[in-house]
């Protein structure tokens, strides 16, 4: 669905990703671990065309995309979340969805389905929003999209526990329909094992382990080795 093959790309000339390759496959969730400040979010910046791309390839379902801006490769079918949650503060829950929606299977209803909390909230303005009904709303806005793939960075970060599970089942029953591929950036391993297909983990710019997810959750010397967490 998504390939990146070779990528060098930084801020100005400082590079941050070295020639970083990776495949996202048809309806899969690819979790991207790592340490603080290997490149994660550089990754979904890059993917998403934020960044100065300096050399390798982009390609979605097979056509080049590092030379598009970055709402071109939003209309070609990517959705970015992040991690700060974009959403327009002065518009209703609705308006936020309706502004972006874009023809397909998620509709206004489904999104609603998914989010029961966004339904009820749907007259509030952005900013009458907690901080776990603003993530909702993002993701529901990049929903709206009807995206192939969706790049979900740090989606449950400072959540209250109750919100993180809420989060993480809604991410699960996405993932349980349609055929969009999710890239998920996550700090905590354990629960980003549990909710993908496989994982990679960078390090210095460059993937430096990729395999099934739930052969790294068995694999404690592997976690340790790599993300230098103990238990
Ligand atoms: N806007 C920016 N301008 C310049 N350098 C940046 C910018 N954003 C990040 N960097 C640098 O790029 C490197 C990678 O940062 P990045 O945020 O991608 O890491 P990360 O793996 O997502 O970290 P974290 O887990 O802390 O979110 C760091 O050295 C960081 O200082």
């Amino acid at each position: 669905m998504l390939q990146l093959q070779g990528v060098c790309a930084g801020y100005g000339a400082s590079r941050v990703l070295h020639e970083l390759t990776l495949d996202l496959r048809e309806s899969e969730t690819l979790v991207v671990m790592g340490r603080n400040g290997v490149g994660k979010t550089t990754l979904v910046e890059t993917i998403m065309g934020l960044t100065q791309h300096h050399a390798g390839r982009i390609l979605l379902r097979g056509k080049p995309v590092e030379r598009l801006q970055a709402h071109e490769r939003n209309r070609a079918g990517i959705a970015w979340v992040p991690q700060e949650r974009e959403v327009f503060p002065s518009l209703t829950v609705e308006e936020n969805l309706l502004v972006v929606a874009r023809g397909g299977e998620w509709t206004l209803e489904r999104v609603y389905g998914l989010f029961p909390r966004l339904r009820e909230r749907r007259s509030n303005y952005g900013d009458q929003l907690s901080g776990g009904e603003q993530q909702m709303l993002a993701l529901g806005r990049a929903l709206m999209t009807n995206p192939q793939v969706l790049l979900l960075d740090e989606p449950v970060e400072g959540l209250a526990p109750l919100v993180v599970q809420e989060m993480l089942a809604a991410i699960d029953r996405m993932r349980g329909s349609g055929r969009m591929s999710i890239l998920l950036v996550e700090q905590k391993y354990e629960q980003a094992l549990a909710h993908s297909e496989r994982c990679v983990v960078i390090d210095h710019g460059a993937v430096v382990h990729e395999g099934a997810s739930r052969d790294m959750l068995a694999d404690e010397a592997l976690v340790e080795r790599l993300l230098g967490l103990s238990h």
